[in-house]
């Protein structure tokens, strides 16, 4: 299988090569060129099947000879070794049609350690075999970050940076990356927001230049396919337990850097039935706006209580463009040109196979706390934030009347303490954190406080590799 960049003027790149590469040399994204397709017969034979086992048959296709099939269970087997729940993703229902997917039974959790257990593992292995060193460089809004860490500081050919904004990731979140103290972990608090961390690591990718001799920087970011390709699996393990492919399922999906969703719309394109796809924001809402009115503009970033999703540039927007303008690289440089003076319009017809694809709902603070009040009052469930607004937005839909909804539990509300207080009024109903993680408050942290400034950020770096 071959790769391709969404702005078609760089060089396609074979499965090993793409997950090493990050952005492609154009600016664009790399997507395959050609999806995996199954049909009814073969989604219905996966029923039953393990999530490993499942996730070796989603993903097999893309690995595509790169790796033997011995090769990648093995993988698959180490990236779920480790999670808490037997299920992997467990399913737990929450009212009529109504689901709450588990993504954070991993180490660090939330739904990043689905993708990053594996790509730490995969890195490792590719690594290995190749005896290449390299310098892993991510931005976080507080889940990717603790993620990346876990996934990657047992690799020997890697030194990994992470850069996250200053004061603006809950506190469980910080002390989850800034205690890992292994040699190869360097955290950076960039006094900006997401935003500028992504625009410091997507430049560094442009232009690698600032780093010593013979290393190279591999992404965590969903910008790296094999973060999109892990994720598509979940959506299908989902959707089996619900009776897919004999009937269709919803999915609500809180959205920040349009990563998760875009897994989801994916495993549509290959052959899962999937009835509706809602893109649930918090008030950084540029992706419900370009849905709801053709707006997809930029405003100042706001500091919300679901702080993993204060993101205003989803990066893997540009994935989707580049379908619904017929795979034009072209136009996705024209468009996202456009986009560098903070706005940009949808061809109608763009817009119209959009809105087919999804629909859109936006939630404030104030309608978040809201919600984890009752859900949790009415005996349902406790809500971490992001989780909420998904479930809000799916609620709101009501497309769960004839079929089943999946809300993608995102992140364990024992991550924003602070949030789930608010909402409940009462201290008691903190959510504890699990054993593993029980002395995060008492460990020794490190980590830098740099300027938003990218020849700052930069010379750290390399001071540090060199
Ligand atoms: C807890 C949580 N929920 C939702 C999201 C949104 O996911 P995505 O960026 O893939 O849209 C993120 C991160 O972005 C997150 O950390
Ligand atoms: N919410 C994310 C933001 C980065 O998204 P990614 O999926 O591109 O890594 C985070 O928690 O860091």
């Amino acid at each position: 299988m071959k790769f391709i960049s969404t702005r078609g003027q760089a060089p396609s790149l074979s499965f090993e090569d793409v997950i090493l590469a990050g952005l492609a040399s154009d600016g664009g994204l790399y997507v395959p060129e050609a999806l995996p397709e199954f049909s009814p017969a073969t989604i219905a034979s996966w029923a039953g099947l393990s999530y490993q086992e499942l996730a070796f048959e989603v993903m097999q296709p893309f690995v595509d000879g790169a790796l033997s099939n011995t090769e990648l269970k093995t993988i698959i087997d180490k990236a779920y070794a480790d999670f808490r729940h037997p299920a992997i993703a467990p399913l737990v229902q929450t009212g009529h049609n109504e689901w709450v997917l588990e993504l954070f039974q991993g180490p660090t959790l939330a739904f990043k350690d689905f993708a990053l257990q594996f790509l730490g593992h995969l890195l490792d292995f590719v690594l290995t075999r190749r005896q290449q060193k390299v310098a892993v460089l991510g931005a976080t809004s507080g889940d990717t970050g603790s993620a990346a860490i876990e996934g990657c500081r047992r690799c020997e050919n890697i030194d990994i940076f992470i850069l996250h904004p200053h004061q603006r990731v809950s506190e469980v979140q910080r002390r989850q990356m800034t205690t890992v103290l292994a040699d190869n972990v360097f955290n950076i608090a960039v006094e900006g927001n997401f935003d500028d961390c992504q625009n410091a690591v997507k430049a560094s990718f442009r232009d690698q230049s600032f780093l010593p001799d013979g290393r190279q920087l591999v992404a965590v970011n969903s910008i790296n396919w094999a973060r999109i390709m892990a994720q598509i699996v979940y959506y299908f393990y989902a959707a089996l337990a619900l009776g897919a492919p004999h009937r269709p399922v919803s999915f609500s999906v809180p959205t920040g850097n349009f990563g998760d969703i875009f897994a989801g719309y994916l495993a549509k394109q290959m052959g899962l039935p999937v009835q509706q796809l809602i893109i649930a924001t918090n008030a950084n809402d540029i992706l419900h706006r370009c849905i709801a009115n053709n707006d997809h503009s930029k405003q100042a970033l706001q500091h919300s209580l679901s702080p993993s999703m204060d993101i205003m540039v989803s990066s893997n927007f540009e994935r989707l463009l580049f379908d619904l303008y017929g795979r034009d690289g072209a136009q996705i440089r024209r468009l996202m040109q456009e986009f560098e003076d903070g706005t940009m319009h949808l061809a109608e017809s763009a817009l119209t196979s959009a809105r087919s694809l999804f629909s859109s709902f936006r939630l404030d603070d104030a309608r978040t706390l809201e919600i984890i009040k009752d859900v949790y009052t009415r005996g349902e469930y406790l809500l971490d934030p992001h989780t909420a607004i998904g479930v809000a937005a799916a609620r709101a839909e009501r497309w769960h009347q004839a079929h089943p909804m999946v809300c993608l539990a995102t992140a364990h509300p024992a991550k924003f303490p602070d949030a789930i207080t608010q909402a409940l009024a009462e201290k008691q109903s903190e959510p504890s954190l699990p054993l593993h993680m029980q002395d995060l408050f008492d460990r020794e942290e490190r980590y830098q406080v740099l300027p938003n400034d990218l020849v700052q950020i930069q010379s750290f770096v390399r001071s540090t590799l060199s």
